[in-house]
Protein backbone atom coordinates (compact mmCIF):
# COMPACT_ATOMS: atom_id res chain seq x y z
CA UNK A 1 0.00 0.00 0.00
CA UNK A 2 0.72 3.46 -1.13
CA UNK A 3 1.85 5.87 2.03
CA UNK A 4 -0.28 8.02 2.67
CA UNK A 5 1.57 10.61 4.45
CA UNK A 6 0.70 12.70 6.51
CA UNK A 7 -2.78 14.20 7.80
CA UNK A 8 -4.23 17.24 5.20
CA UNK A 9 -4.00 19.28 9.23
CA UNK A 10 -0.65 18.29 9.74
CA UNK A 11 0.19 19.11 5.86
CA UNK A 12 -0.54 22.10 6.23
CA UNK A 13 1.82 23.58 9.13
CA UNK A 14 4.59 21.06 6.62
CA UNK A 15 3.99 23.19 4.00
CA UNK A 16 4.68 26.71 6.32
CA UNK A 17 7.36 24.87 8.19
CA UNK A 18 9.48 27.32 10.76
CA UNK A 19 13.16 28.03 9.23
CA UNK A 20 14.67 25.57 11.80
CA UNK A 21 12.41 22.29 10.85
CA UNK A 22 14.73 20.13 9.23
CA UNK A 23 12.68 16.44 8.81
CA UNK A 24 8.81 15.91 8.34
CA UNK A 25 9.55 14.60 11.61
CA UNK A 26 10.63 17.28 13.13
CA UNK A 27 7.53 19.60 11.68
CA UNK A 28 5.50 17.05 12.80
CA UNK A 29 6.61 17.21 16.38
CA UNK A 30 6.61 20.76 16.61
CA UNK A 31 2.57 20.76 15.32
CA UNK A 32 2.09 18.33 18.06
CA UNK A 33 3.77 20.50 20.63
CA UNK A 34 1.56 23.56 19.54
CA UNK A 35 -1.59 21.55 19.62
CA UNK A 36 -1.29 20.37 22.79
CA UNK A 37 0.08 23.72 24.36
CA UNK A 38 -3.32 24.93 23.37
CA UNK A 39 -5.17 22.39 24.00
CA UNK A 40 -4.23 23.09 27.49
CA UNK A 41 -4.62 26.36 26.76
CA UNK A 42 -0.83 27.28 27.64
CA UNK A 43 0.91 29.95 26.09
CA UNK A 44 3.24 28.91 23.53
CA UNK A 45 6.52 30.73 23.02
CA UNK A 46 9.13 29.47 20.33
CA UNK A 47 13.09 30.17 21.40
CA UNK A 48 14.96 30.79 18.12
CA UNK A 49 18.57 29.97 18.80
CA UNK A 50 20.28 32.42 17.13
CA UNK A 51 23.39 34.43 17.53
CA UNK A 52 22.28 36.86 19.39
CA UNK A 53 22.13 35.10 22.64
CA UNK A 54 23.50 37.81 25.35
CA UNK A 55 20.61 38.80 27.28
CA UNK A 56 22.86 41.85 28.60
CA UNK A 57 22.60 43.30 25.17
CA UNK A 58 19.38 42.50 24.25
CA UNK A 59 17.86 44.33 26.99
CA UNK A 60 19.09 47.59 25.48
CA UNK A 61 16.59 47.93 22.42
CA UNK A 62 13.15 48.75 22.29
CA UNK A 63 13.55 51.05 25.33
CA UNK A 64 10.74 52.72 25.21
CA UNK A 65 10.74 54.75 28.44
CA UNK A 66 14.24 55.96 28.22
CA UNK A 67 13.37 57.05 24.21
CA UNK A 68 14.11 60.72 22.38
CA UNK A 69 11.00 62.92 21.85
CA UNK A 70 11.78 61.94 18.23
CA UNK A 71 9.85 58.11 18.89
CA UNK A 72 7.34 59.60 21.61
CA UNK A 73 5.59 62.31 19.22
CA UNK A 74 5.66 59.90 16.62
CA UNK A 75 3.23 57.15 18.26
CA UNK A 76 1.45 59.98 19.79
CA UNK A 77 0.35 60.89 16.71
CA UNK A 78 0.41 57.38 15.08
CA UNK A 79 -2.33 55.95 17.84
CA UNK A 80 -4.20 59.10 17.54
CA UNK A 81 -4.64 58.96 13.76
CA UNK A 82 -4.95 55.09 13.12
CA UNK A 83 -8.54 54.19 13.26
CA UNK A 84 -11.23 51.92 11.50
CA UNK A 85 -12.08 54.81 9.27
CA UNK A 86 -8.37 55.74 8.04
CA UNK A 87 -8.10 51.62 7.75
CA UNK A 88 -11.16 51.37 5.52
CA UNK A 89 -9.82 54.14 3.26
CA UNK A 90 -6.36 53.15 3.10
CA UNK A 91 -7.10 49.31 2.15
CA UNK A 92 -9.52 50.64 -0.63
CA UNK A 93 -6.44 53.35 -1.24
CA UNK A 94 -4.10 50.39 -2.15
CA UNK A 95 -6.70 48.63 -4.50
CA UNK A 96 -7.06 51.49 -6.77
CA UNK A 97 -3.73 51.60 -8.20
CA UNK A 98 -0.28 50.44 -9.34
CA UNK A 99 1.97 53.20 -7.30
CA UNK A 100 5.63 52.20 -9.50
CA UNK A 101 6.88 49.65 -11.34
CA UNK A 102 10.49 48.58 -10.78
CA UNK A 103 12.75 45.80 -9.47
CA UNK A 104 13.08 44.80 -6.26
CA UNK A 105 16.60 46.43 -5.81
CA UNK A 106 15.68 49.40 -7.54
CA UNK A 107 13.41 49.48 -4.58
CA UNK A 108 15.57 48.77 -1.87
CA UNK A 109 18.20 51.80 -3.38
CA UNK A 110 14.98 53.63 -3.07
CA UNK A 111 14.23 53.76 0.63
CA UNK A 112 18.12 54.87 1.02
CA UNK A 113 16.89 58.24 2.40
CA UNK A 114 14.42 56.84 4.31
CA UNK A 115 14.69 57.50 8.35
CA UNK A 116 12.56 55.69 10.79
CA UNK A 117 11.09 57.99 13.08
CA UNK A 118 9.68 55.47 15.11
CA UNK A 119 12.53 53.65 15.52
CA UNK A 120 14.88 53.92 19.04
CA UNK A 121 17.23 51.48 18.51
CA UNK A 122 18.63 52.81 14.51
CA UNK A 123 19.62 55.87 12.67
CA UNK A 124 21.07 54.10 9.93
CA UNK A 125 19.63 54.18 6.21
CA UNK A 126 16.97 51.50 5.96
CA UNK A 127 19.00 49.95 2.81
CA UNK A 128 21.53 48.98 5.63
CA UNK A 129 18.93 47.49 7.85
CA UNK A 130 17.86 45.50 5.64
CA UNK A 131 21.38 44.29 4.76
CA UNK A 132 22.06 43.63 8.13
CA UNK A 133 19.16 41.67 8.30
CA UNK A 134 19.64 39.44 5.32
CA UNK A 135 23.59 38.94 6.57
CA UNK A 136 22.50 38.09 10.48
CA UNK A 137 20.10 35.42 8.76
CA UNK A 138 23.17 34.17 6.24
CA UNK A 139 25.54 34.18 9.07
CA UNK A 140 23.29 31.88 11.00
CA UNK A 141 23.21 29.63 8.32
CA UNK A 142 19.19 30.10 7.53
CA UNK A 143 17.70 28.95 4.15
CA UNK A 144 17.87 31.59 1.14
CA UNK A 145 14.03 32.18 1.46
CA UNK A 146 14.76 33.26 5.16
CA UNK A 147 18.07 35.32 3.79
CA UNK A 148 15.31 36.88 1.57
CA UNK A 149 12.97 37.55 3.95
CA UNK A 150 15.49 39.62 5.71
CA UNK A 151 16.65 41.36 2.83
CA UNK A 152 13.04 42.51 1.49
CA UNK A 153 10.85 42.71 5.23
CA UNK A 154 10.54 46.63 5.02
CA UNK A 155 10.66 47.16 1.73
CA UNK A 156 6.99 48.30 2.57
CA UNK A 157 8.21 51.48 3.81
CA UNK A 158 8.47 52.76 0.22
CA UNK A 159 4.79 53.92 1.28
CA UNK A 160 6.51 56.72 1.92
CA UNK A 161 7.46 57.92 -1.38
CA UNK A 162 4.11 56.93 -2.54
CA UNK A 163 1.62 59.98 -1.04
CA UNK A 164 1.47 58.59 2.40
CA UNK A 165 0.30 61.12 4.55
CA UNK A 166 3.38 61.15 7.13
CA UNK A 167 5.96 58.39 8.26
CA UNK A 168 2.52 57.47 11.17
CA UNK A 169 1.07 55.36 8.72
CA UNK A 170 3.90 53.83 7.05
CA UNK A 171 6.46 52.24 10.04
CA UNK A 172 5.94 51.43 13.56
CA UNK A 173 4.91 48.39 15.69
CA UNK A 174 1.50 47.28 14.57
CA UNK A 175 -1.68 46.77 16.19
CA UNK A 176 -5.83 45.89 15.84
CA UNK A 177 -8.34 48.31 14.94
CA UNK A 178 -11.89 47.82 15.64
CA UNK A 179 -10.89 46.57 19.48
CA UNK A 180 -9.70 47.79 22.64
CA UNK A 181 -6.14 48.60 22.56
CA UNK A 182 -4.58 46.56 24.88
CA UNK A 183 -1.86 48.16 27.49
CA UNK A 184 0.78 45.86 25.59
CA UNK A 185 1.55 48.43 23.32
CA UNK A 186 4.06 51.34 23.42
CA UNK A 187 2.50 54.31 25.33
CA UNK A 188 -0.96 52.88 25.78
CA UNK A 189 -1.89 56.19 27.16
CA UNK A 190 -1.79 57.92 24.00
CA UNK A 191 -4.73 55.63 22.59
CA UNK A 192 -6.58 58.57 24.30
CA UNK A 193 -6.56 61.16 21.59
CA UNK A 194 -7.79 58.17 19.07
CA UNK A 195 -11.68 58.49 18.49
CA UNK A 196 -12.38 54.70 18.55
CA UNK A 197 -11.21 54.34 21.87
CA UNK A 198 -14.48 56.57 22.34
CA UNK A 199 -16.71 54.47 20.56
CA UNK A 200 -18.43 51.38 22.25
CA UNK A 201 -18.74 49.51 19.34
CA UNK A 202 -15.08 49.21 18.82
CA UNK A 203 -13.16 49.37 22.40
CA UNK A 204 -14.19 46.41 24.12
CA UNK A 205 -11.96 42.78 24.06
CA UNK A 206 -13.73 41.62 20.73
CA UNK A 207 -14.70 44.77 19.50
CA UNK A 208 -16.09 44.06 15.57
CA UNK A 209 -15.01 40.42 15.73
CA UNK A 210 -15.92 37.60 17.08
CA UNK A 211 -14.32 35.06 19.51
CA UNK A 212 -11.06 33.27 17.22
CA UNK A 213 -12.35 34.83 14.15
CA UNK A 214 -8.12 34.23 13.12
CA UNK A 215 -5.71 36.71 12.72
CA UNK A 216 -6.60 36.96 8.89
CA UNK A 217 -9.55 38.74 9.81
CA UNK A 218 -8.46 41.69 11.71
CA UNK A 219 -7.66 45.06 10.39
CA UNK A 220 -4.10 45.74 11.11
CA UNK A 221 -2.99 48.91 12.03
CA UNK A 222 -2.24 50.42 8.09
CA UNK A 223 1.56 50.43 7.12
CA UNK A 224 4.47 48.67 5.92
CA UNK A 225 3.68 45.30 6.70
CA UNK A 226 0.65 44.92 5.05
CA UNK A 227 1.02 46.53 2.38
CA UNK A 228 4.26 44.70 1.75
CA UNK A 229 2.59 41.28 2.15
CA UNK A 230 -0.37 41.98 -0.07
CA UNK A 231 2.32 43.23 -2.83
CA UNK A 232 4.37 40.04 -2.53
CA UNK A 233 0.97 37.91 -1.61
CA UNK A 234 0.91 37.76 -5.86
CA UNK A 235 4.50 38.94 -7.05
CA UNK A 236 6.83 36.57 -5.60
CA UNK A 237 7.91 32.57 -5.19
CA UNK A 238 8.33 33.32 -1.51
CA UNK A 239 6.50 30.71 0.74
CA UNK A 240 4.15 31.25 3.74
CA UNK A 241 6.63 31.47 6.58
CA UNK A 242 8.19 34.16 4.49
CA UNK A 243 4.94 35.90 4.08
CA UNK A 244 4.21 35.54 7.16
CA UNK A 245 7.46 37.08 8.29
CA UNK A 246 6.67 40.64 6.52
CA UNK A 247 3.36 40.34 7.49
CA UNK A 248 3.30 40.41 11.51
CA UNK A 249 6.94 41.46 12.09
CA UNK A 250 5.77 44.75 13.54
CA UNK A 251 2.84 43.35 15.37
CA UNK A 252 5.09 43.40 18.73
CA UNK A 253 1.81 43.56 21.18
CA UNK A 254 0.72 40.25 19.38
CA UNK A 255 4.24 38.25 19.24
CA UNK A 256 6.15 39.71 22.02
CA UNK A 257 3.81 40.60 24.38
CA UNK A 258 1.12 37.67 24.12
CA UNK A 259 -1.96 40.29 23.27
CA UNK A 260 -4.77 39.25 21.06
CA UNK A 261 -4.77 35.64 21.75
CA UNK A 262 -8.42 35.77 22.05
CA UNK A 263 -8.22 35.97 18.14
CA UNK A 264 -6.21 33.14 17.54
CA UNK A 265 -6.96 29.67 15.14
CA UNK A 266 -4.71 26.74 15.17
CA UNK A 267 -2.44 28.21 12.46
CA UNK A 268 -2.11 31.47 13.98
CA UNK A 269 0.68 29.56 16.12
CA UNK A 270 2.58 28.34 13.22
CA UNK A 271 2.82 32.06 12.15
CA UNK A 272 3.57 32.74 16.07
CA UNK A 273 6.57 30.64 15.20
CA UNK A 274 7.78 32.24 12.27
CA UNK A 275 7.83 35.51 13.34
CA UNK A 276 9.51 34.49 16.84
CA UNK A 277 12.21 33.32 14.29
CA UNK A 278 12.93 36.22 12.39
CA UNK A 279 12.38 38.65 14.96
CA UNK A 280 16.28 38.69 17.24
CA UNK A 281 18.00 39.29 13.25
CA UNK A 282 15.21 42.46 12.90
CA UNK A 283 15.56 43.47 15.94
CA UNK A 284 19.29 42.51 17.41
CA UNK A 285 21.15 43.00 14.01
CA UNK A 286 20.63 47.04 14.35
CA UNK A 287 24.12 48.71 15.08
CA UNK A 288 26.44 51.29 13.57
CA UNK A 289 28.35 48.69 11.26
CA UNK A 290 27.71 49.85 8.11
CA UNK A 291 27.50 47.00 5.36
CA UNK A 292 29.39 47.36 2.18
CA UNK A 293 26.63 47.65 -0.13
CA UNK A 294 28.18 47.24 -3.59
CA UNK A 295 30.19 44.19 -2.15
CA UNK A 296 27.02 42.19 -1.17
CA UNK A 297 24.94 43.28 -4.23
CA UNK A 298 26.26 40.69 -6.36
CA UNK A 299 25.14 37.50 -3.64
CA UNK A 300 21.38 39.32 -3.31
CA UNK A 301 20.95 39.89 -6.56
CA UNK A 302 21.05 36.18 -7.39
CA UNK A 303 18.82 35.32 -4.36
CA UNK A 304 16.62 38.47 -5.80
CA UNK A 305 16.57 36.75 -9.54
CA UNK A 306 15.11 33.33 -7.57
CA UNK A 307 12.14 34.78 -5.51
CA UNK A 308 11.12 37.71 -7.63
CA UNK A 309 10.02 38.42 -11.18
CA UNK A 310 12.36 41.49 -12.81
CA UNK A 311 9.73 43.65 -12.20
CA UNK A 312 7.22 44.38 -10.05
CA UNK A 313 4.11 46.27 -9.58
CA UNK A 314 4.41 48.59 -6.08
O1 LIG B 1 10.33 51.31 14.80
C1 LIG B 1 10.30 50.05 14.25
C2 LIG B 1 10.35 50.08 12.76
O2 LIG B 1 9.41 50.94 12.20
C3 LIG B 1 10.23 48.71 12.17
O3 LIG B 1 10.34 48.66 10.80
C4 LIG B 1 9.00 48.00 12.63
O4 LIG B 1 8.94 46.76 12.04
C5 LIG B 1 8.99 47.92 14.13
O5 LIG B 1 7.86 47.29 14.60
C6 LIG B 1 9.13 49.27 14.77
O6 LIG B 1 9.28 49.12 16.11
FE1 LIG C 1 9.56 46.87 9.92
FE1 LIG D 1 13.10 45.93 10.18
Amino acid sequence: MVNPGPAPEIQKYLSRSGADLESTSDAVDAVNEIKGKVAKGEEVAFDAVTNFDNEKDKNQFRKYEEACDRVKNFYREQHEKQTVEYNVKARVNFKSKTRARMGVWEAIEMLNTLVDESDPDTSVSQIDHLLQSAEAIRRDGKPEWMQVAGLVHDLGKLLYFFGAEGQWDVVGDTFVVGCGFPDAIVYPDTFKGNPDSQNPEYNTEYGIYTPHCGLENLMLSWGHDEYLYLIFKNQSKLPQSALNMIRYHSFYPWHREGAYRQFMVEEDYAALKDVLAFNPYDLYSKSDDLPKVEELKPYYMGLINKYFPDEIEW
